[in-house]
């Protein structure tokens, strides 16, 4: 156990919580359905939802129940069998979750997300008055991705991204990612005997990135990068994450009691609107415009919209209304938002004052190419380093 001095009780004060599993954890290294653990969860969990926090639940482990239901000793690469596999398992493992939900009496419902279900913002609103709705009947929602309709392209993969997505969603305050090692180290402990333990972070702290790595076992997915990752995604609602191991005894009666236990990662990074959050958490957009030094100062600097005679490439088809990312010369982006022209318009457009638009055109719908309000900026000029990891 890596426990320090008491630090900021994130989970203590969160009225609202989301508690994320992962695979290996789940399943017992790929084993099946760990239903002790499951049992232990369920019964923190009743404990805190009895003491009036809502919790949500993300649940990883559908591949990997299936795989063993199946009787495949090694994940497989097609996709077809993958989702064959999330099928089989995601039975298993709902059915676990509810019975050990309601041996407290408490209800259960299955919500299953894709990466689509988020980036469209009518089902993103959808999504989240679903679980608002099912947070005031006093249910517990489980979550996991959708894993047997998504594509290679559009999976969001990991249930780190998706618990962070689910933050943001319903504005918890924190978000408990539990895992099988004790929180993040210096470097991956399965490789390294002499990494050092991380009690305490900031969320979006690019040196964290650079420590944690990828997955250590052939059951999870995402590994220590993922969480990290997952943790600056749900700072821009203002959640605070910690990183434990879901094998720590009561640990999250111990967390929600004001224990240190595992890595918090705390939220400091300024709170967006929940229209810019949505904008900032597409993952796949629909293409980019690269901008000149000037028209970077402007979006940057000067929090203006885009203008036409700032963009000097296209890349991609999009049309009117479609979520693009703005980059500067070097690739790196530096904001995104809806933008107001198609791609082949974008194109006729671009190094051209607003006033030639109608021109060029025909008519003018807007005079700017991306509205300041439709566009979430992802770096200042002074911080050129939070885009990249936002990606
Ligand atoms: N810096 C790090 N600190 C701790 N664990 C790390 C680090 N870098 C990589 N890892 C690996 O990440 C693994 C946890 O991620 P993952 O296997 O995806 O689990 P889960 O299924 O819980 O999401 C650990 O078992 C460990 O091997
Ligand atoms: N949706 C997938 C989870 C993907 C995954 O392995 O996530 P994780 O174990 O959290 O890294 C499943 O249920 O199998």
């Amino acid at each position: 156990m890596a426990a320090t001095q008491s630090t900021a009780p994130a989970v203590s004060h969160a009225k609202r919580l989301v508690v994320k599993v992962g695979s290996s954890l789940v399943t017992n290294e790929g084993k099946g359905i760990d239903v002790q653990a499951v049992e232990q969860w369920a019964s923190q969990i009743a404990q805190l939802h009895a003491g009036g926090k809502q919790m949500v639940l993300v649940s990883s482990g559908a591949i990997a129940e299936g795989m063993a239901r199946l009787g495949w000793p090694r994940r497989p690469n097609a996709m077809h069998e993958l989702q064959a596999a999330a099928a089989v398992g995601q039975m298993g493992l709902i059915q676990a979750y509810e019975a050990a939900f309601a041996r407290h009496g408490i209800r259960t419902a299955q919500i299953l997300l894709t990466h689509e279900d988020l980036a469209d913002r009518r089902r993103y609103l959808n999504a989240r008055s679903t679980l608002y709705t099912l947070l005031g009947l006093g249910v517990v929602p489980i979550v996991n991705e959708n894993d047997t309709v998504v594509t290679d392209e559009i999976r969001l993969g990991d249930n780190d991204t998706l618990g962070a997505l689910v933050t943001n969603l319903i504005e918890a305050e924190a978000m408990v990612i539990l895992t099988d090692q004790t929180g993040l180290f210096s470097a991956d402990p399965r490789r390294d005997p002499d990494a050092t333990f991380i009690a305490l972070g900031q969320a979006g702290d690019p040196a964290l990135e650079a420590m944690a790595g990828g997955s250590g076992s052939s059951i999870g997915t995402g590994g220590m990068l993922t969480k990290v990752l997952a943790a600056k995604r749900a700072a821009n609602s203002g959640g605070h994450t910690v990183i434990a191991s879901g094998r720590e005894p009561n640990v999250l009666l111990r967390l929600a009691a004001g224990e240190s236990i595992g890595t918090e990662l705390r939220a400091i990074l300024p709170v967006r609107s929940a229209r810019k959050r949505w904008l900032a958490n597409h993952l796949r957009l629909r293409g980019r415009v690269t901008l000149d030094a000037g028209a970077v100062r402007a979006l940057t600097q000067g929090h203006r919209s885009l203008l036409a005679i700032g963009v000097v490439a296209v890349e991609g088809e999009f049309d009117r209304g479609d979520v693009v990312a703005c980059v500067d010369q070097h690739g790196v982006e530096c904001g995104r938002g809806l933008i107001n022209y198609s791609a082949a318009d974008t194109r006729r457009i671009m190094r051209q004052p607003s006033q030639r638009i109608a021109d060029i055109l025909g008519s003018m719908s807007d005079p700017e190419l991306m509205h300041r309000d439709n566009m979430v900026l992802l770096r200042t000029q002074t911080s050129a380093t939070a885009a990249t990891a936002e990606q």
